[in-house]
């Protein structure tokens, strides 16, 4: 099965009803409608209600993600009642801290999936790590359930939790970011860099999403329909990768022909990592063209 792409998943509020009909027109491989953090106390009925007739009216052209409420609290449990039926795509747990928090969300969708007769394990999950104490639980919260998808790391509240700032550089974040990294990569899920704030500071932004492309995300969260588009054009392998990758498949196959263990390509040994990688940069080369 060819692999789903989550290069920008674009958040918005979840009470905006602007926003969430137009959601679908900025190209983003997933967009993510905001519970959570960005819908005040007073806002939460009225924004489940609108995310759920949003997804039953609007016919998403991409990935549709409802961030809810932490489980536990008094908000997580009716998020999910009210937006199950209209079967979104993927539930998004913010600030997850332990697996128990994964099985308690995959418990209540398991039960909707069987109330409304969707298909079992056709919605799935993610959850972002927020904090030190979810950090460590990483690759325990990862594989939690079959139904996880990716893990997200959500900067703004980690900083905070590190009792920190956030640089231009990323500093304060790169051994979070090596650690979710490898606690994804080890379940065998994606892993989503955390949002970019700062909407018109595009130069930090490009280095940013060129930082975490070079660290081995699969993609990024982001709030501003601008930044998708920077986010899926430094994704997409460049002709020259592209180039690149074919040679390598190409001489590959010539010396397996030769029945020659060894390759040499223009002076650099070629041997199955890199056969492995070419093939990845051209299977993705497809799939952004789609
Ligand atoms: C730390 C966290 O928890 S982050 C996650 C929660 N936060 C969010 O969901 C915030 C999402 N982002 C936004 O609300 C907005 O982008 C803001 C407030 C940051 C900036 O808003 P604006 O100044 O209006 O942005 P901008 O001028 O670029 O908007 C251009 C158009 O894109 C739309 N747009 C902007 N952001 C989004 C978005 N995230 N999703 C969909 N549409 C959007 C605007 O409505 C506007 O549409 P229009 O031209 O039809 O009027
Ligand atoms: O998950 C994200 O990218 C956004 C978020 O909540 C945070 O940074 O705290
Ligand atoms: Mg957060």
């Amino acid at each position: 099965m060819e692999k789903k792409l989550r290069r920008a998943m674009m958040f918005m509020p979840g009470n905006n009803p602007a926003m969430l009909q137009n959601a679908g027109i900025y190209g983003a491989d997933t967009v993510i409608f905001d519970l959570e953090d960005a819908v005040a106390i007073s806002e939460k009925d009225a924004a489940r209600h609108l995310v759920h007739n949003a997804i039953k009216t609007f016919n998403y052209p991409c990935e549709v993600a409802i961030r809810i409420n932490h489980i536990q609290t008094p908000y997580g449990v009716d998020d999910l009642k009210v937006v199950l039926a209209a079967k979104p795509d993927l539930i998004r747990l913010p600030k997850a801290e332990s697996p128990s928090d994964i099985e308690e969300v995959d418990a209540i969708i398991s039960q909707a999936e069987e109330r409304y007769g969707f298909a079992p394990g056709s919605i799935s999950m993610m959850a972002a790590i927020e904090t030190a104490k979810g950090l460590r639980s990483a690759y325990e919260i990862a594989t939690a359930s079959p139904r996880m998808v990716a893990l997200a790391i959500g900067g703004e509240d980690f900083i905070a939790d590190l009792k920190t700032t956030r640089s231009k550089d990323g500093k304060e974040l790169f051994v979070a970011r090596s650690q979710l990294l490898l606690a994804a990569r080890a379940a065998g899920i994606d892993a989503i860099d955390t949002v970019f704030s700062d909407i018109n500071d595009e130069e930090t932004f490009v280095n940013e999403v060129n930082l975490i492309k070079q660290l081995g995300f699969d993609g990024k969260s982001v709030i501003n329909p601008r930044q998708v588009r920077i986010v899926h054009q430094i994704f997409a392998p460049t002709e020259k990768e592209i180039a690149h990758a074919e040679r390598v498949i190409a001489a590959y196959k010539a010396a397996i022909e030769r029945n020659s263990g060894v390759i040499n390509l223009d002076g650099k040994m070629i041997d199955t990592p890199m056969v492995l990688r070419a093939e990845r940069v051209l299977a993705y080369a497809k799939s952004v063209k789609k």
